[in-house]
């Protein structure tokens, strides 16, 4: 599992830890895996043209002691000074080693092999003022890798909001625990890929944000008994589907077939085409509460106005609610439940239940995910290229999704996710498991199945078993 917390819990962590260290003890530790990842990236240190971005703060001090380090090594180390003023100790350093002050960034950055962005960390404001902005613009620019120091300058560490220019970084090296805005959109594809390097921090036991890596995955999924049959392994029904909309039926069974329940109760008026695909479902024509008892039930995709929302909501079981399931959707009907809510809008469907501009929901991801699942009491999946899912309580973790592609931007692919997530509901996982495990697995089958080329919904489908196989082979 990653763990993410918010600047203020780093801050006395941090606090806490150098009340009992030497002085500068925690930014060497920070230096020195810096130094390191900086590197292996590079393979050969030793005639390697690096220049150090530096900002006002110890963002700045990071990556000047680690280029003292890298300078030490032979490489020829440049510094461009961003900030105000510049971390004294860490320029003295760099300069015993060897280094120097670059005047003109744009003489040095075009011919770096790596380009080491210590503007700013978790001090950061705001995005990337003017004169840093231009010099972050031209190291994207060049062919060097370029390096955050503990974070992307220019994003939000806390929300991943990012709020003007930022940095657009290959490698991330992060210190004493990952950020939130590491994990999450739009700050997150800034980042690249991540290092965590650890200082010693001691942090509380709950984090505010992680994110599931394979073995969490694999402990979390059903694995049938021997004495299990169908029922016992839990029945999910699909409510999904119109004679508009017949396809969205067919992709929700598809996702649902592969989750681990025994079995697909379908009922809705495309029955027909359900069973074309799939003869193994169970096909109801008349209304959810006819249909035969089910561990839990998805409803939504492809409904159009079909009614049947309300219904399903009055059963006791768990229930999942996605696309224009959620139009209808009442916060005071859901809060009185009695057994657990699962929501899986897109931005524009989180939007429209909160009362705010799609724009909003996008550049606050976080803040929106909490508020809907607060507001209706229930597990939100908010959907994106990094889903966030968050359970009502504000004291658990939101858990940020790290397997998305923007391949799965397409028709379909969240009728199986709705279908997939119900599927693992009615297996017995709980609701925050149940969507964050089927956000998982999606994500993954989209790469296995796309590898970097278009795919359709039912491409994903057919490769849940695959990506199920990967996260626990
Ligand atoms: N926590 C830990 O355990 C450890 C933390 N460590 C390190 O310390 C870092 C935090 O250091 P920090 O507190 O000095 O803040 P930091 O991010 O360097 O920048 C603040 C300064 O930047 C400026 N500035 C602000 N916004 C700006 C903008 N948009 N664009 C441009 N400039 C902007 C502003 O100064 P101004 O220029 O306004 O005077 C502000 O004062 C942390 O990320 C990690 O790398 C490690 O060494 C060891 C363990
Ligand atoms: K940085």
């Amino acid at each position: 599992m990653r763990s993410a917390y918010r600047v203020e819990t780093v801050r006395a962590a941090e606090a806490e830890l150098m009340a009992r260290l030497p002085g500068g003890a925690l930014m060497q530790r920070a230096a020195a895996g810096l130094a390191a990842a900086c590197a292996g990236l590079l393979g050969r240190v030793s005639g390697a043209r690096v220049v150090l971005l530096v900002g006002s703060g110890d963002n700045g001090g990071d990556a000047l002691y680690a280029g003292a380090r890298l300078a030490r090594r032979g490489a020829g180390v440049s510094a461009v000074l961003l900030g105000s003023r510049a971390h004294q100790g860490g320029l003295a350093a760099l300069t015993t080693a060897g280094g120097r002050v670059a005047d003109d960034p744009f003489a040095v950055v075009p011919r770096a092999d790596l380009v080491l962005d210590g503007i700013t960390g978790i001090g950061g404001r705001g995005g990337l003022r003017p004169e840093a902005a231009a010099v972050a613009r031209a190291a994207r620019s060049s062919q060097a890798v370029v390096v955050a120091v503990d974070l992307p300058s220019g994003v939000d560490a806390d929300t991943g909001r990012v709020a003007g220019e930022a940095v657009r970084a290959d490698a991330t090296v992060t210190f004493g625990t990952y950020k939130p805005g590491l994990l999450i959109d739009p700050a997150r594809e800034y980042a690249g890929a991540l290092r965590l390097v650890d200082i010693g921090l001691a942090l509380p036991p709950v984090p505010d944000v992680e994110a599931l890596q394979h073995a969490d995955v694999a402990r979390l999924l059903p694995v049938p008994a021997a004495e299990s049959d169908k029922y016992r392994r839990g029945v999910v029904g699909v409510v999904a589907g119109s004679a508009r909309y017949p396809g969205a039926a067919v992709l929700a069974v598809a996702g649902a077939l592969r989750g681990g329940a025994g079995a697909v109760r379908y009922v809705g008026p495309a029955g027909e085409a359900v069973l074309a695909h799939y003869p193994e479902t169970l096909v109801h024509g008349g209304p959810p509460g006819k249909a035969g008892r089910v561990q839990a039930w998805v409803i939504g995709p492809g409904l159009g106005d079909t009614p049947g929302v309300e219904e399903v909501l009055d059963s006791d079981v768990p229930v999942l609610v996605d696309a224009d399931g959620l139009r209808p959707l009442d916060p005071a009907a859901v809060r009185a439940r009695s057994a657990p809510t699962v929501l899986t809008p897109h931005a524009g469907e989180a939007a429209a239940l909160l009362g705010v501009a799609r724009e909003e929901v996008e550049a606050a991801r976080l803040d929106a995910v909490r508020e809907l699942a607060g507001r209706y009491g229930a597990t939100v999946l908010l959907k994106g290229s990094t889903t966030l899912v968050a359970a009502p309580d504000a004291d658990v973790p939101v858990r940020a999704n790290p397997t998305g592609t923007p391949w799965l931007a397409t028709a379909g692919s969240g009728d199986v996710l709705s279908g997939l997530a119900g599927s693992l509901l009615a297996a017995g996982l709980r609701p925050r498991d149940a969507a964050s495990v089927a956000a998982y697995l999606h994500g993954l089958a989209a790469r296995r199945a796309s590898r970097s080329a278009p795919i359709a919904a039912h491409d994903v489908a057919s490769a849940l078993p695959g990506a199920w196989r990967d996260v626990t082979g």
